[in-house]
């Protein structure tokens, strides 16, 4: 028997929630990875491409004139280690959102995802995302996918820079003035990640921890947060 929430508003993880780790570690990471200098050395004009490498060497230590190719080596040893640093999301959100544009990227989902994200919106739930990919990355994502452009199924999009980092509990206050304040209860949090869940937890969300087979939060401690394997295990309707 699933388990019934209610709620007005559900914010969804992406990486191990909606879309495999292996499709944004190898799929997505592996595109842009050669792309990276290539990127920056195309768009020195771009505000984005300079704050984002100037952030890079001023996180990593390195002197102002480094050349593009340290810059590049710190933000291959960010992927390599998943560092979600915001420099390197915004890059790559843009790398991305060309590659989602040309046809080169599509993506995929787990295969309840879509189904339950189209039946949560028809049942009156509003959705948002809060994800480490740059709010560019996380749209050029939903834009090109093997169910089509789903991006209309998402009225909000936070990441670390709009919101704030994950694990810490006003990141999740921020996210909810910008829904426009419903009650903090109002709103669930889906993520695989239980330190994520528990700051959404502190500020008075309801939480639903995915614990995917094979992913890699699947063994770990959810603690009070109520843990599926996939949407097909808990039901959530709107209050309305
Ligand atoms: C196209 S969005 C890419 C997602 C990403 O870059 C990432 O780091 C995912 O982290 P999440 O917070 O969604 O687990
Ligand atoms: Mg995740």
């Amino acid at each position: 028997m699933a388990q019934v929430l209610r709620a007005d508003w559900v914010v969804l993880d992406i990486e191990g929630t909606l879309m495999a780790t292996s499709a944004v570690h190898v799929g997505l990471y592996e595109f842009a990875r050669p792309r990276l200098g290539p990127w920056i050395d195309a768009h020195p004009g771009s505000e984005l491409v300079r704050s984002a490498v100037a952030r890079v060497k001023a996180e990593a230590g390195l002197p102002d004139d480094a050349g593009t190719d340290a810059v590049v080596a710190v933000l291959h040893g960010w992927m390599d280690e998943d560092r979600k640093a915001a420099p390197l999301k915004d890059l790559q959100g843009e790398i991305w959102q060309r590659g989602y544009a040309s046809g080169e990227l599509v993506s995929t989902y787990f295969p309840d995802v879509v189904p339950t994200l189209r039946a949560w919106v028809e049942g009156g739930l509003r959705l948002a995302v809060f994800s480490s990919g740059s709010v560019t990355g996380q749209v050029a994502s939903f834009s090109a996918t093997d169910h089509g452009d789903l991006t209309g199924l998402f009225e909000h999009h936070f990441d670390t820079v709009n919101a704030g980092p994950k694990r810490e509990r006003p990141s999740y206050d921020a996210i909810r003035a910008g829904l426009g304040e419903p009650e903090p209860g109002a709103v669930v949090f889906c993520s695989d990640v239980p330190a994520e869940l528990d700051a959404a937890a502190e500020a008075g969300w309801q939480t639903v921890g995915l614990a995917r087979a094979g992913e890699p939060y699947a063994d770990a401690d959810f603690g009070d947060h109520l843990v599926i394997g996939s949407f097909d295990e808990v039901r959530i309707e709107a209050r309305r």
